[in-house]
């Protein structure tokens, strides 16, 4: 989109701009594109044993490992079709990297608008600095090395800083020595293959590193297919910017082979077929994912999915509510890369499966999201989401309203929207918090407070949701009723009268099954 390497087809990049410019500064040691940290593995799901966590002898498998909701629990299929299926994929995604590899030192360029309409809100220099440079220390090896904030009056226009500014700027950057690439907020983007000529160094914007740590944190076929689809629209622009750029430079063939495409029209078709064979295989993948869905729907574990800004602590505070060992919390933007599910209880021992998401970030642009939209469909399908914040973080409030705006681009029914939980997380960070929205609950995820008021309120919100309820049923012990409802409800407490030869029996029961339940054993 902004940031200026050109991929002109598949595979292939431009020619670096020749004249008048200086190699670009090679980084020292180039390690594996993807840092090995960022391939840490997730919990695997395994269906675990019918006694799941808080099951009660019930039926259906769950246990507190997680489920990658996609690669793991696929249905049987034509071996050979998969195979030649897989193969397709994994051509796909061999191709096109937006990021040379190898480390690199990160000069930071903030345009900072000072008024005006492109003034952001709710927000400082200051802050979007720190998220920046959060970004950038997200990838192994890279580092920040300078940071810049400069005034600019027109972010959106085709010279984004005045000359003087512009001129200072270039002054720096090539007095750096140091500095390897630079990183330009997005509306850098309109001018960065300039930029790159008059710097000497690669430029790349806010969205190709998002982009790129996307490409390093995704694990799953699905993910990493995700990933190259956002990445389409950046490489289409690359291509068209490369053949505009060799084209001023007196280059650039017209035609191939007589063929009548010129070279931009064939590596565009070339873009166009990747795209239609990503979508394609996205598409196939979303339906196994329809059948996962239905087979968790038949097991009737309510879902509760877990959602907020990158960061926030939504892994830690699944991990301390299902207590999975296997989870890894880490201090890094999009540490969660693969929706994963998995199983904890509530205290009324029902079981319930969390949904780990991938974490929001403020203006994303909107390729991005819409190409992660079927992995979040499985949010839309949930029966509560939870809406975590990091209240320690000086900008909670802009996260919270750039995360309310992304639910809202996704069409969230509004059922879920209007009975979503709010969780303040990390108060252990701020002493004396108290929420200022009454039905807020406040946590440390880290270190374990609040969470059995949390799943309190989680209970009763999945019983809402569900039309579940809690009941206390008289049974008969000779008959078959306590072994049906061990099998269709979660089975709280008996309390055996063995004078009497019954049971009290406290259950959490559907409203469908409970009917059953009268028309099987009525009386
Ligand atoms: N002090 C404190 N730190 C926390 C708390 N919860 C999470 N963290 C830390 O915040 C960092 C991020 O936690 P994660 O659970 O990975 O956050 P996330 O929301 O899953 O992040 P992404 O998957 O990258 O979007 C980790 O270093 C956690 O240890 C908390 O309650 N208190
Ligand atoms: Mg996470």
């Amino acid at each position: 989109m902004w940031a200026l390497r050109a991929a002109v087809r598949p595979g292939l990049r431009l020619p670096r701009p020749g004249r008048g410019r200086p190699a670009p500064r090679a980084a020292p040691q180039p390690p594996p594109p993807c840092p090995a940290r960022a391939l840490a593995a997730f919990g695997r799901w395994g269906p675990g044993s019918s006694e799941g966590p808080g099951s009660g002898g019930r039926g259906p498998r769950a246990d507190s490992r997680g489920s990658r909701a996609g690669d793991d629990e696929e249905e049987p299929e034509d071996a050979e079709e998969e195979e030649e299926e897989e193969e397709e994929e994994e051509e796909l995604l061999r191709r096109d990297l937006l990021v040379p590899a190898g480390t690199q030192r990160v000069c930071l360029v903030h345009p900072e608008v000072k008024w005006g309409p492109g003034k952001p809100q709710m927000t400082k220099a200051e802050w979007q600095v720190a998220e920046a440079t959060a970004l950038v220390h997200t990838l192994d090896g890279w580092s920040v090395v300078q940071t810049m904030v400069v005034s600019t009056k027109t972010p959106g226009s085709k010279l984004v800083f005045g000359k003087g500014n512009l001129q200072h700027l270039t002054d720096k950057i090539r007095g750096s020595p140091e500095v390897t690439s630079v990183r330009g907020r997005p509306s850098l983007g309109l001018v960065s293959k300039e930029l790159e000529a008059a710097w000497g160094v690669e430029v790349f914007d806010r969205f190709t590193i998002v982009l790129h740590i996307f490409r390093c944190h995704a694990r799953t076929r699905e993910a990493r297919l995700q990933v190259a689809l956002a990445e389409v629209p950046l490489l289409r622009s690359h291509l068209r910017d490369g053949v505009a750029h060799l084209h001023r430079q007196g280059g650039g063939s017209r035609y191939i082979m007589g063929s009548g495409e010129s070279f931009l029209q064939l590596q565009q078709r070339l873009l166009r077929d990747k795209e239609a064979k990503l979508r394609r295989a996205l598409e196939r993948l979303r339906k196994k994912r329809h059948v996962l869905r239905r087979q968790r729907t038949r097991r009737e574990f309510p879902v509760v999915s877990v959602v907020g800004y990158t960061n926030c602590g939504k892994t830690t505070l699944i991990k301390a509510l299902t207590g999975d060992a296997a989870m890894q919390p880490r201090d890094q933007l999009f540490a969660t890369l693969d929706i994963t599910a998995h199983a904890g209880s509530l205290p009324s021992r029902m079981t319930v499966l969390y949904v780990d998401t991938i974490g929001f970030l403020s203006e994303l642009p909107h390729g991005l999201i819409q190409s992660f939209s079927a992995t979040l469909e499985d949010v839309a399908h949930s029966d509560v989401i939870v809406h975590v914040r990091d209240v320690s973080h000086p900008e909670t409030e802009r996260q919270k309203a750039s995360v309310l705006s992304a639910l809202r681009g996704l069409q969230l029914p509004g059922r879920l929207l209007d009975t979503m939980v709010e969780v303040h997380n990390k108060v252990d960070l701020v002493p004396g918090y108290s929420p200022a929205e009454p039905s807020a609950v406040a946590v440390s995820a880290l270190l374990g407070r609040g969470l059995q008021q949390l799943k309190a309120e989680l209970e009763e919100a999945v019983l809402r949701a569900t039309g579940r309820r809690v009941l206390t049923l008289r049974v008969r012990l000779a008959g078959a009723q306590l072994s049906w409802l061990h099998r269709e409800a979660t089975v709280q407490q008996v309390d055996v009268v063995p004078e009497d030869g019954v049971a009290d029996v406290k259950v959490v029961i559907s409203n469908a099954a409970y009917g059953k339940f009268q028309k099987l054993f009525p009386g």
